[in-house]
């Protein structure tokens, strides 16, 4: 089916059998799980599916140990077979999805996944192809400068995986051309594109949770957030008018990590009134990294999201 099929059959599909279809897109560690588990706890596990396209590695471990590319490669990776369940799921179907275990590299028996009201596509290739991107109603890249990439990419697979700090470099090294080539180049394809990182020049305390900019890019309809942004006083939350990749303008939102909570509240009470009266309250679990560490940064970002997956004008 072409990209424009699958576009034809989504909007022609019952929309109460069609589920509002995510992808965050991102290079290894860039924080895909963490900002979709907070999506997933805030709208309630029995609403949602998650995926993790990691699960199509065409090899494993041991395996990708003799071979000429690394994992990012759309050839180390069941590509064809990704798009073909990206297209059952967004129309309401269910796939049999193989399984890749991070725990011991090796892949195991295949699972049955049924699509609940959303389902949230995260992992390294999920807008690489045409006919994969038009299976979204939205689509998040997560690019975090490489040093802190690094920084929590060595940690989480020393902690987690089983590899060593020397390991984990010497593979970031050896992936980088297959980052460039493959996994950067998908950033264009995003409706939002978000950075977490310190804010040049500022020395905040220890503990101060990483500034957010997210760039919004008008292929969806954003919140309006020009009443409460617009402002002539400098804040701690604030729109800008910026550059996109291509020259064009584009609104970029910027929120510090230092943001007072009487700003954050200000702009999540925004966002959320965007929805209307049927939202109800806004969730309050969102900005957790896990523990009892939390970010208001990642916080408004999984709300702008889930504006976007709530949308009822979509
Ligand atoms: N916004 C954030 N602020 C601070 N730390 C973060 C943030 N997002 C992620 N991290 C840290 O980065 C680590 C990697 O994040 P995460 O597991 O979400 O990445 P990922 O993109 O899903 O990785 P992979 O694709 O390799 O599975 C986490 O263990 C967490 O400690
Ligand atoms: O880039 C990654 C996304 O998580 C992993 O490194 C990739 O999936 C290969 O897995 P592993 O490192 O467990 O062999």
């Amino acid at each position: 089916m072409s990209h424009k099929q699958i576009r034809m059959e989504r909007l022609d599909s019952d929309r109460a059998r069609r589920p509002v279809m995510v992808a965050v897109a991102g290079d290894s560690a860039a924080g895909k799980t963490t900002m979709t588990e907070g999506l997933a706890q805030a709208l309630g596990p029995e609403r949602v599916t998650t995926l993790c396209v990691d699960d199509y590695h065409r090899y494993d471990r041991s395996e990708r140990k003799n071979l000429p590319f690394t994992a990012l490669h759309p050839d180390c990776n069941y590509v064809e077979i990704m798009e073909q369940h990206l297209q059952l799921l967004a129309t309401g179907r269910p796939i049999l999805k193989p399984v890749y275990d991070h725990h011991t590299g090796q892949l195991t028996r295949p699972e049955l996944v049924e699509p609940h009201e959303f389902v949230i596509v995260e992992g390294l290739l999920p807008l690489h192809t045409r006919l994969s991107r038009a299976c979204f109603d939205i689509s998040i890249y997560l690019d975090p400068p490489e040093e802190i990439r690094r920084e929590w990419k060595v940690k989480r697979d020393t902690a987690n995986r089983g590899y060593s700090t020397e390991a984990v470099l010497d593979e970031l090294v050896r992936r980088e051309p297959e980052s460039a080539a493959f996994i950067r180049p998908q950033r264009t394809h995003a409706d939002i594109v978000v950075r977490f990182a310190p804010i040049a020049g500022r020395h905040d305390p220890p503990g101060t949770p990483l500034s957010a900019e997210l760039m919004l890019r008008p292929t969806v309809r954003h919140p309006d957030l020009t009443c409460v942004l617009a402002d002539s006083e400098p804040r701690a939350i604030h729109l800008k008018l910026t550059r996109d990749s291509d020259g064009r303008p584009v609104d970029t939102l910027h929120i510090h990590g230092y943001a007072p909570q009487e700003e954050t509240v200000v702009v999540k009470k925004a966002i959320w009134e965007c929805l209307g009266v049927d939202a109800g309250e806004a969730p309050v679990t969102l900005g957790s990294l896990g523990g009892d560490a939390r970010s208001e940064p990642l916080a408004i970002t999984q709300l702008l999201l889930l504006y976007h997956l709530l949308d009822p004008t979509r």
